[in-house]
């Protein structure tokens, strides 16, 4: 490939390459290194000394993303998305079928389809914090607060929000943590992510990549089941047939009230938005009239969409929140100020445009998501041969002034989404800062970082952003607005370490305490007047 004539680390290990060193450095380190090191755009060998291209340049991203159908993601990765969510999703489908599910899915995350669903946001925040009020209540002193670990209590508060938002399903996970489809889905992914090592054994050893081409991937996929243990395989078969049955269920009853014309009316209760949800809106898009046949979703596919919204929009916006809180725990100044703002309103909820319109949340929302994006990297293929051009012009290893790169078809490309958000190079000298004001005046050289929100890359950019960034900064909005008006958040002790441990999101855990699984314990003491 000709991504070796560049420059980049040397390869430490035949078999590891540098990537015991990339997941042992937290935050991205060693990229950003490599990238004062190297250039913008550089090499490092990865597994079996294959060399992969890392890139920060804007115009290299931009055009890796735009040429979406060129450069899809690697197969082992939609391997393991389709395995768990049953068939190709969103997330997971490429080319035509990608372009066909979006055109359908884009108005159900649409600003007017999200004006629907804010009142969910505010309702389970609120529920949230009456919950830590009454834990706080309970407390031998209630004055000195309380210790909680707010991760634990966000992770339930949004799975219920992206159940009622996303498809109308009631997880009840505040209440308990027994619900049928939650339990389901939880399992699958534990035991998908034991045999993660195998999918690399399978992206490396060229002798088993024929069972990869794209066709034949769906034939081949129970090919190495037998080396998951036999429990493990009996969880899988269990909660696969849990999700296929509740999803179907809920998809039948949606398309019986979208038939008799009930979706669209007022909320029959409180909690349950009776048509409001993102399915709804997605099956009465699917069963417009003015849709043709050939663009319509298949139920197959609506039922992987429901799995699509729990992995892809769960996990990354409860850790989101929960990195927000620390945050804001480590800069009490800044959290002071934000509540100021939000004490200001008199209302206790608020629309999405009225939550939108807080100047100080805004900005705070925005940094939040820049400093602390839950999603460390992707990594996309290339099909072909190509020439990526280069905004920042480097030096190869002739020493040789380039301003593209060439690349061969089955090159690996990553993009380190936090290391970009948090690059000097972008951002300035107070990069690794909060400064909700920096987004009152972008520097120029980020502003060119082609990211979908807010000249950021953690919801990336191009036709395969985040559809549910909206939605997660509305959500996020929310939930700032009800806890900083009802709460100081504080660090629980200043030796507590909070270790950062990436599995597709960045989770936060306790140093000593990594066997307890994430957590965030933090202070949390009653507002006072
Ligand atoms: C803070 C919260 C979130 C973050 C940081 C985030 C980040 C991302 C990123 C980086 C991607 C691109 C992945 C790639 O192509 O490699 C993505 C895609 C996606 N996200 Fe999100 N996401 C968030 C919340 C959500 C929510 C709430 C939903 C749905 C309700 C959602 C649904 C999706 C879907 C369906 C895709 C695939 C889009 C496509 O390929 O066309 N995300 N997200």
């Amino acid at each position: 490939t000709p991504v070796k004539q560049l420059r980049g680390p040397n390869n430490p290990s035949w078999i590891l390459g540098q990537e015991p060193a990339i997941i042992a450095a937290e935050d991205g380190i060693l990229i950003q290194q490599w990238a004062n090191q190297f250039g913008l755009t550089f090499k490092y060998p990865s597994f079996l000394s294959k060399w992969e291209l890392c890139t920060m340049d804007p115009r290299a991203i931009s055009h890796i993303l735009t040429n979406n159908y060129v450069y899809p993601k690697p197969d082992v990765v939609r391997q393991f998305l389709s395995q768990v969510l049953g068939t190709e999703g969103l997330i997971s489908a490429e080319g035509e079928t990608h372009r066909r599910q979006r055109r359908i899915l884009n108005p159900s995350f649409s600003p007017a389809q999200l004006r629907e669903v804010t009142p969910i946001f505010f309702e389970k925040a609120a529920e949230l914090r009456d919950i830590w009020q009454a834990h706080i209540a309970d407390s031998p002193m209630p004055a000195g607060g309380k210790i909680m670990d707010v991760y634990q209590w966000l992770s339930r508060a949004t799975l219920d929000i992206i159940g009622l938002a996303g498809f109308d399903y009631d997880f009840e996970s505040l209440i308990h943590d027994k619900n049928e489809l939650a339990v389901a889905f939880r399992e699958l992914f534990r035991v998908q992510m034991a045999v993660r090592w195998l999918n690399l054994v399978r992206m490396w050893f060229p002798v088993l990549r024929p069972f990869l081409v794209r066709s034949h991937m769906e034939a081949h996929r129970h090919l190495f089941d037998f080396l998951q243990p036999e429990p493990d395989r009996h969880v899988k078969k269990i909660s696969q047939e849990t999700m296929r049955r509740v999803g179907m269920e809920l998809i039948q009853r949606k398309k019986a009230e979208v038939a008799k014309g009930l979706v669209g009316e007022k909320p029959s209760s409180n909690t349950v938005v009776v048509g409001r949800d993102i399915l709804s809106a997605l099956i009465r898009a699917n069963m417009a009239s003015d849709v043709s046949y050939t663009h319509k979703l298949t139920d197959e596919e609506v039922l992987s969409q429901i799995t699509t919204f729990i992995l892809a929009g769960h996990e990354t916006t409860s850790n989101s929140v929960t990195w927000s809180l620390l945050t804001l725990a480590q800069y009490p100044a800044i959290q002071d100020q934000l509540r100021k703002e939000l004490l200001a309103v008199s209302e206790e909820t608020l629309s999405m445009d009225a939550l939108n319109a807080l100047p100080y949340l805004d900005l705070c929302t925005r940094e939040l998501l820049r400093l602390q994006g839950p999603v460390r990297e992707t990594v996309r293929t290339a099909l072909q041969d190509d020439t990526i051009p280069l905004q920042y012009p480097i030096v190869d290893k002739y020493g040789k002034t380039i301003d593209s790169v060439r690349i061969k078809a089955g090159d690996a490309i990553v993009i380190p989404i936090m290391v970009i958000d948090r690059s000097e190079r972008f951002w300035g000298p107070s990069a690794q800062e909060f400064k909700p004001e920096r987004f009152q005046d972008l520097p120029k050289e980020a502003s060119a970082i082609p990211g979908v929100y807010s000249h950021i890359m953690t919801f990336l950019g191009g036709q395969r952003a985040c559809i549910g960034y909206r939605f997660s900064v509305i959500e996020m909005k929310a939930f700032l607005f009800v806890l900083l008006r009802s709460f100081v958040f504080e660090l629980s002790d200043e030796n507590v370490k909070i270790l950062k441990k990436t599995a597709i999101v960045t989770r936060p855990l306790v140093q000593g305490e990594e066997d307890k699984g994430a957590q965030l314990p933090l202070r949390i003491r009653a507002v006072t007047a």
